[in-house]
Parts: structure tokens; C-alpha cells; sequence
């Protein structure tokens, strides 16, 4: 855009940017300013009347330019625009740089433009075409120009964005990048975005920043000395965090001070977010919720944000497109919607693809969800079967059966080496070949996990480890290639006791391969009945767990409990439950209650229970109470009906000591249904003022028998 054209219209965009009232007051002061300096005053009646557009004129026609954009600048503070002044700095600075700057810039937009674009569609197979697209939301743009808008003036903004694994960080990473290079995003606040995966970053030896910054410009006509002149006009956006395994704790001494310095990529990023060079540059960081952890204290003020992608409407949004039939879709989708797991998985795109996938196929093949989807191990299985069985066929080929074998192989091995990422090496140590990589992308099992190179990761998390699981079916341990690889009772051991923080789901998958109803499809998908063998000795190995002394230092109830809810078999969940004595666990998330109400529903020998409700949910306290109305329950969410669920459970059970430490009294009404629950421990629990009432009146109720209120 030509500065000329900017300068002659300034005066008028800025007048257009004044409310009503300001622009009233822009003339007052107008008439006030140009007294006290001298000036020749226009007469006032054509002031009053003039709009936006004639008052420009007439200033810069009585006035000149310059000096009536100078008027301007004195008068938008006294009516409290000052920001329209910073808004004016920050053009000049644009518009005063050399034309080589700005043919740079442009330059550098539309290599961005390109990049992103063909980035974009490399990993599309989950996107559906018109229903999310690249541009940002309105929502979306506005959190993100409040994320540089100063907060603490003339300190550098460092914005981290946090986010479960695959929920959609690079993609919505992606969408910035592309508004801004398309002028609609930061256009007067950054010159330069720069984009860091720290995905490629790991496999650089030796870097600087300068090489960083100068890998990414197709054109270096301005030397980069110029650009990192104006730090301040730079963003640094860094991806996947967790991936560098960065500490931010290397000793000052072998941090960077200069970015022309060479040091390893890590080091480099290190002293970034260190702030050792180019301190007075914008961060933007995405990483995983507790990777790097404590990351918010190593960081100079951080903005810590939580990025939210894909929520209840989205996911709603996208089976709608990706079932076209309305009717099948919706169907599907309020299956779904009352399915708390399976609910909470489809908030992550790629399982919510999965998931549909899955249903989807399903519901053609005339079969009901609620036999072939109801768990998520059911509906992992279903996925499996369809990926691996040739079109009209009932059962996978042998063929396809040797590599889901080798593909459950290397599942397992990683999952004991906590390896995420495979190279050629592993791949072919567990009976992978050149070409069956291929056929596993086509299946969409697998994922290139970077541009260059050749190795690559499962889709999720989720699925190396549900293949792993498998793999306890398939084959023997003592016989896999690699010696890291562990027997059924290790394994079990250090899941229910959370020795390792990246194993989720691995236990759950392996008992919901028990269920009655998955062993039929197991066989046909696997061609053996090994699940049958092995079902009495890992019920075995959960029987051992539940009857250990001191079971709270063992293991996570939790765990133990979403072991049991995937079996979902009530002789075996009562033959271990009944003798259960204490049970301690936290409630994190809405499937959490489902869990527990379905184990405690089998707990009738509970002594002791300790429930904590941790995390950012919300409780629905809200919705089960109302002061001066203890009768009227309203069931709204589904969550309600769990908590009410599990209140009946603990109405029958003799628990007598009942240690909530909740950040609400969710659970309070059962002192008024159950005598025999005579003690309650609150230490650490923050009441608000209706739930002391409620406390009051449930405490006053004939039923209680509260001997012991801590
Ligand atoms: N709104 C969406 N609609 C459809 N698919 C999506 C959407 N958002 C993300 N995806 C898909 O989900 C997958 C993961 O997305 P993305 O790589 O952006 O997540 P991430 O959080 O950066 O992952 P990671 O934790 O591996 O860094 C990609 O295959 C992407 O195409």
C-alpha cells in the first residue's frame, strides 16, 4: 500500500475510529487547541456541523498536513484516546522503514503463505472440507490480539498456550500464521513471525539463532542484523515445547548471549525463553499442560492460557459433516453424547474422526453401537477391524494379520523404551518392512513425523497404546525382540501403580479386551484365542492388587477402578470390590464418576473413603442445590446423574468414615439418607457461603449421625 495514500487519508481513518461522544469532544478541543496556539480558528459553526470525513479536510486545508495531524495527536489523549497515538507510533515506524524492508517483509509473508498452505494440507485426512477452515474465528482473532495488547507496560509479552496432546495446537498455530501473513493478524504490532517447531529444531546438531531466523527467509536482501534491530517487532512462535525436553535449567554460563551464537538447538531455544538474547522480542509458546513442567516459574512473567480447540459444538458440528445423513448423524451423535468416555474422546479431533469412522461403519453394517461401541476399547477394536479387513471380506487376511502383529510389536517395545517416535531401525527389528509403512499411513495408523526423514508415530498416544494392549494378546513377551519388554504382571503393577506418567490408557485397553463381548471380534482380527488364556491370569493379578495390605501406597484406586468399569463384569467387579475396605482416589474429569459409581456400587464393605475433586472442572453444585429449596434437584448435566448415582451407593454402603476433601460438599446430602456414615474430614476444603448453609441444614437433618467433623 502506498505511503501516500496512508498519509492522506490518516486524519479520517483515525476520526472514524472516535465514538460519538469523543468526536464531539475532539471538536471542543479542537476550537480550545488551536486558540492557545495561535492559530486561525475555523469558524465554529462549520466545525459543529462537519463530519468525520469534513473536518479531515477542513484541518488539513486550513492547517496543512502535517500540522493537523500534529493537532490531532495532542488532542486524542485529552479525550482519552491515547491509544490512538500508539496506534500513529507504530504505523510510522512501519511506514518510515526503506522500501528494501518492506519488499522483505512482503517477501517473507508470502513464502509464509506458502509454507502454511501446503503444511495445512499434508495432514488433512481428519479435516472436512467447509466445515473448519483456515481462518480464524472472530473469537479466535480476538484472544489473540489480547494476548499482545500490553498488560505490564514495557515488559516482552510471553504468551503460553496450553493443550492436551492432538488437540489441534499446530493447527490452530497454522491459522495464525496464515492471518498474519495475510495482513488481518498483528499487522501493525509484528514485522516478522517467526514459526519454531521444536520437532525439527531436536534434530539440529548446531544451530544460531540467526540460522534459525535465516532458514525460514527466502530472500535476505536486508541484512538480519536490520531485522533484529527492532526486536520488539518480532514474534517467536515455538511449538511442541515438550518435544525439545527443554528444562529451562541449563547453567546460565552455557546460555547464549548473542544470536549469532552457535550452540545446540536446545540451547538456543533455551536462552530464547531465557530471555538472554533478543529479550525485548514477543514469545508465543504451545505446549503440553505439565511439559516442561513447572514451566510458569522459569519463565519472566508468563501469560498462561489455555487453548481451547475443539468443544461440545465442534464435535457436534463434525459428525453432522462427516455422517452427511442428518438423521444417522445425530443419532450417532446424542449415542455419543451419553457416553461420558467416549464423549471426552471425541474432544480431541483425531478421535473424534476415529470415532466416527468407527460408528460410522457400524451403523452401515446394520450392527448396534451399543454391542460394537460402547467402551472405548470397543470402539479402538472396531477401528482395528475395519482398517485391517479387505473390502468385502469378514476377517483380515493373513498378511494383514503378520503386520498387525509387527505393528503391536513396536507398540509394545515403545511403550516400555517410552519411545514415541520410530526410525527405520525399530521398524524393522519388529517386522516392519519398507513397504508396509506405506500401507500403514494409508490406514491411517501411522503418521509421518516430520518432513524430512523417515520415521514416524502412531496417530495418538492412544493407539500405540491400545496396540501395545494387543500385543499381551498376540504374543509372548519373553519372546519379543526387545529385553525391555516385560511380563503381563510388571506391566500391571507399574500401570495400577503409575510408575510411568505416559502410560494412560494401556491397562484399561488390555481389560476391555476381556469383555465378553469383544472376544469374538478379537479372535477373527488376531486368528487365535489367546484372550480366553489370558483373561484368568491378568483377573488374577487384579485380585492380588485389591487384597494388598496398605493398597492406598500401592495403587491408583482410579486406575484400578477404570480397569474394572472396562471389564464390566459384575460377578468378577463383586468379587473384588466387596472385600475392599478403603478406597482414595481424585475426581479429575466427568468419566471419573462414572468409574467410581460403577466400582463403588460394589464396595459394601468400605470403611474409609477419601474423594478429592481436583482440576478446573466445574462442579455442578450449582445444579443439585439451591439454598431454601433442598428438595429440587434438577439433573441438567450428565454428570449430576453419576453424583447422584454414587450418593445412593454410599446411602446403602456402611462406610463410616467419609474423608471428602472436595472443593465443594457435593456429596454432603448423603449424611441425611445414611447414619452410618458418622465421620467427615474437610481439611483443605474451601466452602462458599450456600454450601456452609446446605452443611447447616444437612447437619441439623434427624438422619445425620455425624460423630466427627473435621
Ligand atoms: N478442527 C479440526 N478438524 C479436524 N481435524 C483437526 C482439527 N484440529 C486438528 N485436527 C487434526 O488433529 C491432528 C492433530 O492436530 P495438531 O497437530 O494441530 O495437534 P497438536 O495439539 O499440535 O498435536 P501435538 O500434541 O502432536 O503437537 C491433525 O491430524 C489435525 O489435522
Amino acid at each position: 500500500m502506498a505511503a501516500s495514500f496512508i498519509s492522506d487519508f490518516r486524519l479520517m481513518w483515525y476520526l472514524d475510529e472516535l465514538k460519538k461522544n469523543e468526536f464531539l469532544q475532539f471538536k471542543q478541543l479542537l476550537k480550545q487547541e488551536t486558540v492557545q496556539r495561535g492559530l486561525q480558528p475555523i469558524p465554529w459553526a462549520q466545525v459543529k456541523k462537519a463530519k468525520r470525513q469534513d473536518l479531515a479536510s477542513l484541518m488539513t486545508q486550513r492547517y496543512g498536513e502535517q500540522p493537523a495531524w500534529d493537532l490531532a495527536l495532542c488532542i486524542f489523549p485529552k479525550i482519552h484516546r491515547k491509544d490512538l497515538c500508539d496506534k500513529a507510533s507504530r504505523e510510522s515506524v512501519l511506514t518510515s522503514r526503506p522500501a528494501a524492508f518492506l519488499s522483505s517483509e512482503n517477501a517473507y509473508r508470502a513464502h509464509i503463505q506458502e509454507k502454511f498452505i501446503r503444511m495445512w494440507s499434508r495432514d488433512s485426512f481428519t479435516e472436512i472440507p467447509g466445515c473448519f477452515d483456515q481462518t480464524l474465528t472472530r473469537e479466535e482473532h480476538e484472544s489473540l490480539e489480547e494476548y499482545f495488547t500490553p498488560r505490564v507496560p514495557r515488559r516482552p509479552h510471553t504468551v503460553v498456550l496450553r493443550a492436551l496432546q492432538r488437540v489441534g495446537k499446530t493447527r490452530f498455530l497454522m491459522k495464525l500464521m496464515l492471518a498474519w501473513s495475510d495482513g488481518t493478524l498483528y499487522r501493525d504490532k509484528f514485522s516478522f513471525i517467526f514459526y519454531l517447531c521444536c520437532r525439527e529444531l531436536k534434530q539440529l546438531r548446531v544451530t544460531s539463532l540467526a540460522g534459525l531466523i535465516s532458514r525460514e527467509r527466502p530472500d535476505d536482501s536486508v541484512p538480519l542484523a536490520d531485522i533484529v534491530a527492532q526486536p520488539e517487532r518480532i514474534l517467536f512462535i515455538v511449538d511442541s515445547l515438550e518435544e525439545l525436553e527443554c528444562t529451562l535449567t541449563e547453567p546460565e554460563s552455557e546460555l547464549c548471549r548473542d544470536w549469532r551464537e552457535e550452540r545446540s538447538g536446545k540451547m538456543v531455544l533455551s536462552s530464547l525463553l531465557r530471555r538472554k538474547i533478543l529479550p525485548e522480542s514477543a514469545l508465543l509458546l504451545a505446549a503440553m499442560p505439565m511439559r516442561p513442567e513447572a514451566l510458569e516459574s522459569k519463565l519472566d512473567h508468563p501469560n498462561m492460557q489455555e487453548l481451547k480447540c475443539f468443544q461440545d459444538s465442534h464435535v457436534k458440528q463434525y459428525f453432522c459433516c462427516s455422517f452427511g445423513d442428518r438423521g444417522r448423524a445425530m443419532a450417532a451423535f446424542s449415542w455419543v453424547q451419553n457416553n461420558e468416555h467416549l464423549f471426552t474422546m471425541c474432544h480431541i479431533p483425531l478421535l473424534c474422526w476415529m470415532v466416527c469412522t468407527s460408528l460410522k461403519q457400524e451403523m452401515e453394517r446394520g450392527r448396534d453401537l451399543a454391542a460394537t461401541c460402547c467402551r472405548s476399547t470397543s470402539v479402538f477394536l472396531s477401528f482395528m477391524f475395519q482398517a485391517f479387513t479387505p473390502k468385502g471380506a469378514t476377517r483380515p487376511s493373513q498378511q494383514g494379520q503378520g503386520l498387525l502383529k509387527a505393528l503391536c510389536s513396536l507398540a509394545a517395545e515403545g511403550m516400555w523404551t517410552d519411545t514415541w517416535v520410530f526410525g527405520e531401525e525399530e521398524l524393522r527389528r519388529n517386522g516392519i518392512g519398507d513397504t508396509d509403512t506405506p500401507t500403514l499411513l494409508d490406514l491411517r495408523l501411522f503418521r509421518k513425523y516430520s518432513e524430512s526423514g523417515s520415521s514416524y508415530s502412531f496417530i495418538h498416544a492412544c493407539m500405540q497404546e491400545f496396540c501395545a494392549a494387543m500385543f499381551y494378546l498376540l504374543d509372548s513377551p519373553q519372546d519379543h525382540p526387545s529385553r525391555a519388554v516385560m511380563p503381563l504382571e510388571v506391566l500391571l503393577l507399574t500401570y495400577f501403580r503409575k510408575e510411568r506418567a505416559s502410560w494412560v490408557f494401556l491397562g484399561c485397553f488390555l481389560f476391555g479386551l476381556l469383555h465378553e463381548s469383544e472376544q469374538q471380534r478379537l479372535d477373527a482380527l488376531l486368528g487365535m484365542q489367546r484372550s480366553r488364556e489370558l483373561a484368568p491370569q491378568l483377573l488374577g493379578c487384579l485380585r492380588i492388587l485389591a487384597e494388598i495390605e496398605d493398597p492406598e501406597e500401592q495403587v491408583e484406586f482410579l486406575l484400578f477402578f477404570y480397569a474394572l468399569f472396562e471389564v464390566q463384569s459384575d460377578a468378577f467387579a463383586s468379587h473384588l470390590m466387596s472385600s475392599l475396605r478403603e478406597a482414595h482416589f481424585p475426581l479429575r474429569e466427568r468419566p471419573d464418576l462414572a468409574v467410581a459409581a460403577y466400582c463403588l456400587k460394589y464396595c459394601c464393605s468400605l470403611r474409609e473413603l477419601t474423594v478429592s475433586a481436583i482440576g478446573s472442572w466445574k462442579w455442578p453444585m450449582g445444579h443439585l442445590w439451591r439454598r431454601g429449596d433442598h428438595s429440587r434437584h434438577s439433573r441438567g448435566a450428565a454428570g449430576d446423574g453419576w453424583i447422584r448415582i454414587i450418593q445412593s451407593h454410599l446411602c446403602f454402603c456402611r462406610t463410616r468414615k467419609v474423608s471428602f476433601s472436595c472443593e465443594t460438599g457435593i456429596f454432603f446430602e448423603v449424611f441425611t439418607s445414611n447414619p452410618n456414615l458418622q465421620h467427615l474430614s474437610m481439611t483443605s476444603t474451601q466452602l462458599s457461603h450456600d454450601e456452609v448453609w446446605f452443611l447447616c441444614s444437612v447437619l441439623s437433618n434427624p438422619v445425620c449421625n455425624l460423630q466427627e467433623l473435621l
